[in-house]
């Protein structure tokens, strides 16, 4: 698991080790980690020619001792200071020393000829939008061709939240310091980190523990174990899912298939789909009754596409009623947001998992900080929110959040979501707690995305048929197997 640290805790953590290190010190092994991450993009230092941007605080001194760094080894660097009488003292004579040149934010600064541009404008000490000539270098550097590499964070990016308030700059690198931090994995500020690097300084053992995390396969193969010896069809779980309706079963059907797929166990399906689930999948237990009808399960998945009606209605209460976990998706989150209450009420473990729009019904507004906003609605209803989006976010109440790192833009299609609860829903059948299970889901999902998408553009059913690939790459090699 990766802890995600706000700017304040990474602030705690190098306080206590600044006082107990050698002045610089820090500095010198963030820039180092820099300079490392910079030559291995550019393949080589001698002949390159490397741009820095920077501004007045310690993030402008990272990026001028990699710089010296880079020099030191041959590059051509310019340093473009924006702030020339503020600009890091020590870090500018180490680039001078080394060869390296400055020029003002209006002088001639290379951005048209870089193989690589380093952000040291602003760091975890940004405030608001960036200033004007910040701006115009940040854009310019977005139309060069050097390679784009933020310091840190990049400026403009809020570090906490991922919120992008005005210009900010582009990386398609993110060397990060001692923690990576929630901005840097959320919200806009995904799209402008890139690929993020993280370079230990050793604030590790200082840093408090962290309220958010991000699942790596790792954790989540925890999840996905293969059945054992002493396994039978219902010691591992089965699912039930309420979803579909005669008219439009493609929903039921992908829900059912998704949950048949992520852990083979029992699934059992009830509702008017019943016709087109028992076609699709004779694997599943298949009722047109109730969910009462439906034989004992571990877990509830209700919601895709059975319609907001009063019928629709009284079996999204009657899931509630009971003492399951249970998987609230699509039309069953647009009646729970009318009658919140029914999800207030419940002691065992709700799941839910909007969209914006499906978010926004229950009366909080998503805004830019996506992990502040499901922690909120998760607390107001005493359930876990999982809010999808090229970064989903998990929520629990005592706000326990995760953010997932394998979101694909494939997944935005028709039925995506169908398949994300059947999934969920059959993790959740383990009686797992149910955050991790969510985060834990969305991360096998996004999985299945890329798996699916490496053969070209997918449709719903392609993310069902590729499920057992996603599961054994998250599971990864197993040990002892030659692969022969
Ligand atoms: N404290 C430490 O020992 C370490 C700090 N490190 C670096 O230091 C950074 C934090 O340094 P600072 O606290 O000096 O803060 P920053 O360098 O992040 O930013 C503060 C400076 O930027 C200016 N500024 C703020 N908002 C601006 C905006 N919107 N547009 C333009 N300029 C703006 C401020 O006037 C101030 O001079 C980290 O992000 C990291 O890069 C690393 O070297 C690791 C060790
Ligand atoms: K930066």
């Amino acid at each position: 698991m990766i802890g995600l640290s706000t700017a304040a805790e990474v602030r705690a953590a190098e306080e206590v080790l600044l006082a107990a290190t050698r002045e610089g010190a820090l500095m010198h092994r963030a820039a180092t980690g820099l300079a490392t991450v910079c030559l291995r993009l550019l393949g080589r230092a001698h002949g390159t020619r490397v741009t820095l941007l920077v501004g007045a605080g310690n993030n402008g001194g990272d990026a001028l001792f990699a710089g010296a760094r880079l020099a030191a080894r041959g590059a051509r660097v310019t340093a473009v200071l924006l702030d020339p009488a503020r600009a890091h003292p020590a870090g500018l004579a180490a680039l001078r020393r080394a060869g390296g040149r400055t020029t003002g934010p209006d002088g001639d600064d290379g951005l048209d000829r870089a193989d690589l541009v380093l952000d040291g404008i602003v760091g975890i000490g940004g405030r608001g939008g960036l200033r004007p000539d910040a701006a115009r270098l940040a854009d310019r550097a977005a139309t060069g061709p050097g390679i784009p590499v933020a310091v840190d964070v990049p400026s403009g990016v809020d570090a906490d939240t991922g919120a992008v308030g005005g210009a900010a700059f582009a990386a398609v690198h993110t060397v990060t310091f001692g923690a990576v931090k929630p901005g840097l994995v959320v919200g806009e500020g995904r799209g402008h980190a890139g690929e993020v690097h993280l370079v230990d300084i050793g604030l590790g053992p200082l840093l408090a523990p962290a309220r958010a995390h991000q699942l790596t396969d790792a954790d989540v193969a925890g999840h996905l174990e293969p059945p054992g010896a002493t396994d039978d069809k219902y010691s591992r779980g089965v699912v039930g899912v309420v979803a579909g309706s005669a008219v439009y079963p493609g929903a039921a059907v992908l829900c059912t298939g998704a949950a048949l797929r992520t852990r083979p166990g029992l699934v059992r399906y009830a509702g008017t789909a019943a016709d087109g689930v028992r076609a699709a999948w004779p694997e599943a237990i298949v009722t047109d009754g109730r969910p009462g009808d439906a034989g004992r399960v571990q877990a509830w998945v209700v919601g895709p596409g059975m319609g907001t009606d009063d019928a629709a209605r009284s079996l999204v209460a009657e899931v509630l009623a009971t003492d399951l976990p249970v998987v609230l998706d699509a039309d069953a989150l647009t009646l729970a947001a009318r009658e919140p209450e029914l999800v207030r009420g419940r002691a065992a473990p709700t799941v839910l998992t909007p969209h914006d729009r499906e978010f926004e019904r229950f009366g909080v507004a998503v805004g830019a900080d996506r992990i502040g906003s499901a922690r909120r609605l998760a607390a107001d209803l005493g359930a876990v929110v999982l809010l999808k989006g090229d970064a989903t976010v998990v929520a629990a109440p005592d706000g326990t959040a995760f953010v997932n790192a394998t979101g694909t833009a494939d997944l935005a299609t028709a039925g995506s979501g169908d398949v994300l609860s059947g999934i969920l829903g059959s993790l959740l059948a383990a009686g797992t707690p149910p955050a991790g299970t969510a985060a834990a889901a969305a991360h096998l999902h996004g999985r299945t995305g890329q798996v699916a998408a490496a053969r070209g553009p997918i449709v719903a059913g392609d993310l069902v048929r590729r499920l057992p690939e996603a599961v054994a790459r998250v599971r990864g090699p197993v040990l002892g197997d030659s692969g022969a």
